[in-house]
């Protein structure tokens, strides 16, 4: 049985005081069978850290460098977020790939990194409305999965999460239906089985795009949707808390 994750990708939004309110509403929650995540902005994962002490929340970064360390103006390092108690690092996102131009080849080489330093890579993977158009779901995620493969090996999938998203599900409003997802999460699996049957059924696979708390105990119910990465919906607390509740 795969636990569920929920987890909460803040991208480019917060303040000092507005995390303090989030975070403490995160807090009030009880105790969850799934684990819940939370992605803030580099700036605020040191306080982020200190807050969730203690706490079962479980913090991600947004992003890394595939460097390891040195004259990388701007660039944050594997290592620092360990400093930081992350687990987690999301890698791939779809904002990533199309506004800062990162390629199969550099998300992959982001991951080997995260590896190295003990992160767990949170791939993010997807098609864009026009591929889905043109039939290109499914030949869009295994390129971008085979990149991964190819670089660190089926075996690395064991401490990966793949995250689906499809890119114009996301701060669209339009999430994929429970079944859309299901579908492609099931294609997801049934391509990792042709490397790793036992690799592709212990594989967490995460959907997102416009996850709401009315439409996620649909998502959560299908048998290859093992959680959710929220965005917009996991700036509040109630909303994100309700989406961890409907995960069980
Ligand atoms: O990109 C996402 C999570 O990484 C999804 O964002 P939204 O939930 O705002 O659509």
């Amino acid at each position: 049985m795969r636990q569920k994750i929920v987890a909460g990708n803040w991208k480019m939004n917060g303040s000092k005081e507005s995390i303090v309110s989030l975070v403490s509403g995160l807090l009030k929650m009880k105790d969850s069978n799934s684990e819940v995540v939370i992605a803030p902005s580099f700036p605020y994962l040191s306080q982020v850290c200190d807050l969730v002490d203690a706490s079962s929340l479980v913090l991600a970064a947004q992003n890394i460098s595939h460097e390891v360390k040195g004259a990388y103006t701007g660039e944050v390092s594997a290592s620092m977020l360990g400093d930081f108690g992350v687990k987690y690092v999301l890698l791939g996102h779809s904002e990533r790939r199309s506004i800062y131009g990162e390629t199969d080849a550099i998300v992959a080489s982001k991951v080997k990194t995260a590896l190295e330093f003990r992160l767990t890579p949170m791939l993010c993977i997807g098609e864009t409305l026009e591929e889905r158009q043109s039939n290109q779901t499914l030949a869009v995620c295994e390129r971008q999965l085979q990149a991964v493969i190819a670089l660190v090996g089926i075996e690395s999938f064991e401490k990966m999460v793949v995250a689906y998203e499809p890119v114009w599900a996301i701060g669209t409003g339009l999430s994929a239906s429970a079944e859309q997802a299901q579908e492609v999460h099931e294609s997801i699996r049934a391509f990792l089985a042709k490397s790793s049957e036992s690799v592709s059924q212990k594989v967490q696979i995460l959907y997102g795009g416009s996850v709401k708390a009315s439409t996620s105990s649909a998502l959560f119910q299908m048998p290859d949707v093992d959680g959710a990465l929220v965005g917009g919906a996991s700036l509040d607390a109630e909303e994100f808390i309700a989406i961890i509740k409907a995960a069980g």
